[in-house]
């Protein structure tokens, strides 16, 4: 038993210390209200952001960030990526030893287009840790509370931190993969929000299968080609952090960036659906992130280009779809093909 505190009480933070609970940690839930936890513990359900599950004696709620970080073995950090740098700040003035440092957050910071890890590693320097683990993948909150098989991927350059994260999490409903290629999980975990956010616009301007499996299967050519640009494996986009993640949000009902895609097509504006959705929809700010990036590194993108206008210029979702289905013609062969053919070539050899 390890005892391992997970900071952020939203509704990712919140399903993962029930998983490290199933699996018999000493888990400290740490929320930065001290109002929350106090209505957590006298409740034992977590009313603003899972509500289905109950809250079990044997994890601590509490808003002590010191009392939850000390003696633990692992800190994961399940948080908007707005929140990352200022609770890495708050953290480094309670943390006294080294631990494995795990983030579950996906997002990419439009100021500086860092991923979280980066930020991570910016404000916390190496003294507390060895590497940044990511943990990412296919992962609904409301499916691992109630114990849905998931799977995910915990990727770190080093090899002993992504173990010890596999270690701690895994278990015969929740597979834990180690992966290597930090870059193209984060980005991959980051970008496919801004697609789920189009596949929600699609479903709300009332197109069929067809269009949101050509959203998908397009959209997953931009994630590739603004994350191999960044460095990725390209390889890592058909697996469960890019592929997989990209079905999960832009297929299910439980993601907020498709929900959030959906309300915006049906009229709403975006504050407003914000405001009352009341959960992070980090496609948002990460489409700022990824159609500067993808400016600046001169890297076509004209999913995420529609989306961005939509979202921050006011344009007209059905003016968007117009636009992207008149195109100048091309061939559709491209780097998803490439990375298929590397792909079966590895197995092969
Ligand atoms: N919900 C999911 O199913 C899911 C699955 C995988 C990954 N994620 C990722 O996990 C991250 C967190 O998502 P979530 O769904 O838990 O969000 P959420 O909106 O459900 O909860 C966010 C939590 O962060 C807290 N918070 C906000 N600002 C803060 C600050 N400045 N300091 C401290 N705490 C702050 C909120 O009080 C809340 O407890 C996101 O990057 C998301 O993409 C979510
Ligand atoms: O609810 P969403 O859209 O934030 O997506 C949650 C997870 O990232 C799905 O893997």
């Amino acid at each position: 038993m390890e005892k391992v505190a997970v900071l952020g009480a939203g509704s990712w933070g919140t399903a993962l210390a029930l998983v490290l609970n199933d699996n018999g940690h000493d888990v400290w839930l740490w929320t930065h209200l001290e109002s929350h936890a106090k209505e957590m513990n006298e409740t034992h359900h977590n009313k603003a952001y899972l509500n289905n599950v109950e809250i079990p004696e044997a994890m601590t709620v509490t808003s002590d960030l010191a009392e939850a970080v000390k003696d633990t073995t692992a800190l994961v950090f399940v948080l908007p990526t707005k929140a990352i740098r200022p609770v890495c700040q708050q953290v480094k003035n309670v943390l006294d030893h080294k631990v494995t440092i795990i983030h579950g957050t996906k997002g990419i910071e439009p100021e500086t287009f860092k991923r979280v890890s980066e930020m991570m590693e910016e404000e916390l320097t190496h003294n507390y840790f060895d590497e940044i683990v990511v943990l990412s993948g296919p992962s609904h909150a409301e499916e691992v509370s109630i114990k849905q098989p998931t799977t995910v991927s915990a990727s770190s350059f080093s090899e002993t931190s992504a173990t010890h994260a596999q270690h701690l999490f895994m278990n015969d409903r929740f597979r834990v993969y180690t992966n290597k290629d930090v870059v193209g999980v984060e980005l991959g975990g980051s970008l496919k929000n801004i697609i789920a956010l189009g596949a929600g616009i699609s479903d709300g301007l009332g197109y069929g299968d067809n269009a949101k499996a050509a959203l998908v299967t397009r959209g997953l050519a931009e994630i590739a080609r603004l994350g191999t640009a960044m460095g990725a494996d390209p390889l890592t986009f058909i697996g469960l952090t890019g592929i997989g993640d990209l079905i999960v949000t832009s297929t299910s009902q439980h993601s907020r960036n498709w929900r959030a895609g959906n309300l915006l097509a049906k009229g709403g504006s975006l504050d407003s659906i914000l405001q009352e959705m009341g959960m992070v929809v980090e496609g948002v700010r990460t489409a700022k992130a990824a159609y500067h990036l993808a400016k600046e590194k001169g890297i076509d993108m004209p999913i995420t280009s529609g989306i961005y206008h939509i979202l921050f210029e006011g344009a007209d979702p059905q003016a968007m779809v117009d636009q992207l289905m008149t195109r100048q013609k091309r061939p559709e062969t491209d780097e998803i093909h490439e990375m298929l053919k590397a792909y079966y070539l590895k197995q092969e050899n």
